[in-house]
């Protein structure tokens, strides 16, 4: 039988998430380890270091060639941060399932907490979300632009570019890298399916669709559907500075968001409860987060 190919970025991160869906794969369905194979593919977000990615500009920078080679068939699924799926994708590409959620907080790298950070400390980020809490929370604090993967983070931070920086705390734990102190949520909200890791498949593929069904996280589907539907009702993208954290408790799921201007100046955040798999909840947060946002944060998301 021919493997069942995995597609994926090939960045430290982006393998040890192929890799976990290739053992829940393997686990699940009692295949053998030769049964699946991982084939990486270079995408245009991999090749641009030397940008913010807000400013490239363009989209689909982390899928479009995987999503090519789901669509002529190079490989049966993609594995993807969901964090980093843009919210409207190609017609006949489906997100199958997304496996149990990390930690959704951030850690901070080089400080106790937010409030610990020295007067006028700069912290390297490039996340429009992690700048814009960070100005509010601290207006003192310099924002320096700090891309490249997790290890590089780490790296320029060692080296003295900032005094601080912000990271996943599902990433660096994913990396075994046990570094910084977590952010409660009620500090900093997470970036909209923070921590998620979903797989993706061609529409039209119903065998590879049932065999990543199988080892789906239903509650994280739904939080994470919920998270994204505000970001397409706001017709955001990962470059806006939006936080969103969906949780499910019984049968009620609790979408907390927050919307900011880029200097932190301007901010207005809400939380609802729905039923998990409502679309109708992220809709009416968005249009109550525009309705009540100051003029700076509404021109942001102006369709
Ligand atoms: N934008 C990069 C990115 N995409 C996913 C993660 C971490 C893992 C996750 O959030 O699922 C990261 C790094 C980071 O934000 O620290």
């Amino acid at each position: 039988m021919k493997p069942f190919r995995i597609g994926t970025r090939g960045s430290p991160l982006a393998l040890v998430q192929a890799n976990m869906v290739r053992d829940a794969l393997i686990a699940t369905h009692g295949w053998a380890p030769e049964a699946v194979e991982i084939v990486t593919v270079r995408t245009t977000g991999d090749r641009v270091q030397d940008r913010a990615l807000a400013d490239i500009g363009g989209k689909a920078l982390w899928t479009k060639e995987l999503d090519g080679a789901l669509m002529d068939g190079g490989i049966d699924c993609a594995v993807h941060s969901m964090k980093d799926v843009e919210t409207f994708r190609p017609t006949g590409i489906v997100i199958a399932a997304m496996l149990p959620r990390a930690d959704v907080r951030d850690r901070i790298l080089g400080a106790e907490s937010v409030a610990a950070l020295p007067r006028g400390a700069r912290v390297g980020t490039s996340s429009p979300r992690r700048a814009a809490q960070l100005r509010r929370l601290r207006p003192d604090l310099n924002i320096v632009l700090f891309r490249g993967n997790v290890d590089t983070r780490i790296a320029k931070l060692a080296a003295g570019e900032a005094e601080a920086t912000l990271l996943a705390a599902a990433g660096l734990a994913r990396l075994g890298r046990d570094v910084g102190h977590p952010v409660p949520v009620e500090t900093m909200l997470p970036a909209p399916a923070q921590g998620a890791v979903g797989i993706e498949a061609h529409a039209g593929d119903d065998r590879a669709l049932g065999l990543i069904a199988a080892i789906g996280d239903p509650a994280t589907h739904a939080c994470v559907s919920a998270e994204r539907g505000l970001l397409a009702a706001l017709k955001a993208g990962c470059h806006s500075p939006v936080g969103a954290l969906a949780t499910i408790e019984g049968a009620v799921l609790t979408l907390r968001a927050e919307l900011l201007s880029e200097d932190g100046t301007g901010h207005v955040h809400t939380q609802e409860a729905g039923a998990p798999g409502d679309p109708e909840l992220p809709r009416a947060i968005a249009r109550d987060l525009l309705d009540r946002a100051p003029p700076e944060v509404r021109r942001l998301f102006a369709a």
